[in-house]
């Protein structure tokens, strides 16, 4: 059964994810459970540092790890100590960037609806740029600013109307999508831009999608926008950092082509060399997706007339992935059994969905009580997580050599109803 991390490995048939036993974790901290690897989420983070230190035009560049793919202290904290830098989309992954020891002046702000709080506090905490999405968000931004009497660093984050050859869902950079200012529109507002007196024009930035395995969109993107930085700099609008956004993607599966992280930088490196421009980059599924797995328990074998469901403790409202894009999560045994035939099983959740599945016609040898791992669960796993069908999220758990940390523990029932109230009598 393929494994898809070097820090996930099998030890007299029991899964290890480096140095502990995950039936341990699972004994000690319950299932749902999420468990990373700190050695798996530093590797991520080293992939891109080393590329991006390796090439003439990596130095000085920015590693803003996305938050939104997921935003446990810990995560950040483990990045924040690595050197990173963080791409926000509100004032709440602010405030845990901030909560987490991230450096402010090392931030981003992405998100097509920041509201004047946000601005303001992205403001006050002094964060590296904002990446600007529309013409009006430009003015409030201005208009904010201006009340704090500073000047907000703005970048344009730029659709540059590439397809990424990804999920429909998940693909940001095609003109149909609500993401960024049309590129044929991008020059003028820029001009515009250069003469409002709370913006100072920084840079420009683009993202088109996510859990994308060819990097030739990238390359596509990134030419268009070098074509508009050319055109700006004829205009005297001197932009300082190109941010390319996130995006790159990871294997859900043994056949999946990952591409490594330098044959993605490289090309794209090798086109900003020579051109007085520091790089800054988005990636979060990558840095996260592999180094996460999700622990859960079998309640329940029932077969049916067409069908036999392994019916497990973790549902929609944990990984959210499966029911949303159909997507393929890699689920294995905690603990290899051998003395239940492997069958087909539909592995499902207790939600009361149809759509609640974790994972179609998986092969295993079940028995109830048994634990599953789910694989590449880092990355939009309990960052999308919810109390559907008032269900507490799950714990969370890092591992790092043979220690274990709880870094989030499992809700309560009162917390999820705690800001609730009757009606008066
Ligand atoms: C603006 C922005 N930057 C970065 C990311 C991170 O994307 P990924 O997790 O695919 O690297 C996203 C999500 O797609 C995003 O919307
Ligand atoms: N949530 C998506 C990715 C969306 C990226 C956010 N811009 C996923 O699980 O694949």
């Amino acid at each position: 059964m393929t494994l898809l991390a070097p820090e996930l490995t099998r030890i007299d048939g029991r899964l290890h994810l480096e140095g502990v036993a995950l039936d341990t974790l699972a004994d000690q901290y319950g299932t749902p459970c999420y468990v990373y690897s700190r050695a798996a989420l530093t590797r991520a983070y080293r992939e891109y540092a080393d590329a991006l230190a390796a090439h003439p035009a990596g130095q000085g560049a920015l590693v803003c790890y996305a938050v939104k793919a997921n935003s446990n202290l810990a995560i950040l904290n483990v990045f924040a100590r690595l050197g990173a830098g963080f791409d926000i989309v509100s004032g709440g992954e602010l405030a845990r960037v901030l909560a987490a020891g991230g450096d402010p002046a090392k931030v981003v702000f992405s998100g097509v609806g920041k509201t004047a709080a946000e601005m303001r506090q992205a403001l006050e905490a002094g964060i590296r740029c904002f990446n600007v999405e529309s013409a009006p968000e430009l003015d409030r931004l201005n208009a904010v600013a201006g009340e704090l009497g500073k000047r907000a660093p703005i970048s344009l984050r730029v659709n540059p109307d590439v397809d990424p050859k990804t999920h429909p869902y998940i693909s940001t950079g095609l003109k149909e999508n609500k993401f960024g200012v049309a590129f044929d529109e991008a020059e003028a507002l820029y001009a515009r831009a250069a003469t409002l007196p709370h913006i100072a024009v920084t840079g420009i930035d683009c993202h088109i999608g996510s859990q994308i395995l060819d990097p030739s969109p990238f390359v596509e993107a990134l030419d268009k926008i070098l074509g508009l930085v050319d055109r700006l700099a004829a205009r005297g609008i001197a932009l300082h950092h190109v941010d390319i956004g996130g995006g790159l993607g990871i294997r859900y599966q043994a056949d999946d082509a990952e591409p490594k992280v330098r044959d993605y930088l490289n090309p794209l490196l090798d086109k900003l060399a020579g051109r007085g421009l520091s790089v800054v980059m988005e990636p979060g599924r990558r840095l996260v997706g592999n180094a996460g797995l999700l622990l859960t328990t079998v309640e329940f074998l029932k077969p049916n007339a067409a069908k036999s469901f392994a019916i497990v403790d973790a549902a929609m409202n944990d990984l959210a992935r499966p029911a949303l894009y159909d997507a393929w999560h890699e689920i294995v045994p905690v603990v290899e059994r051998s003395d239940a035939p492997a069958r087909t099983y539909e592995i499902v959740g207790p939600v009361c969905e149809t759509g609640d599945f974790l994972g179609h016609d998986r092969q295993l040898a079940l028995a109830p009580g048994d634990r599953l791992a789910l694989q590449s669960a880092g990355a939009y796993g309990m960052a999308m997580s919810s109390n559907y069908n008032t269900r507490p999220r799950a714990a969370e758990v890092m591992v790092d050599g043979a220690l274990v940390h709880l870094v989030r523990r499992r809700e309560t029932v009162a917390e999820l109803y705690a800001g609730e109230a009757l009606l008066p009598k």
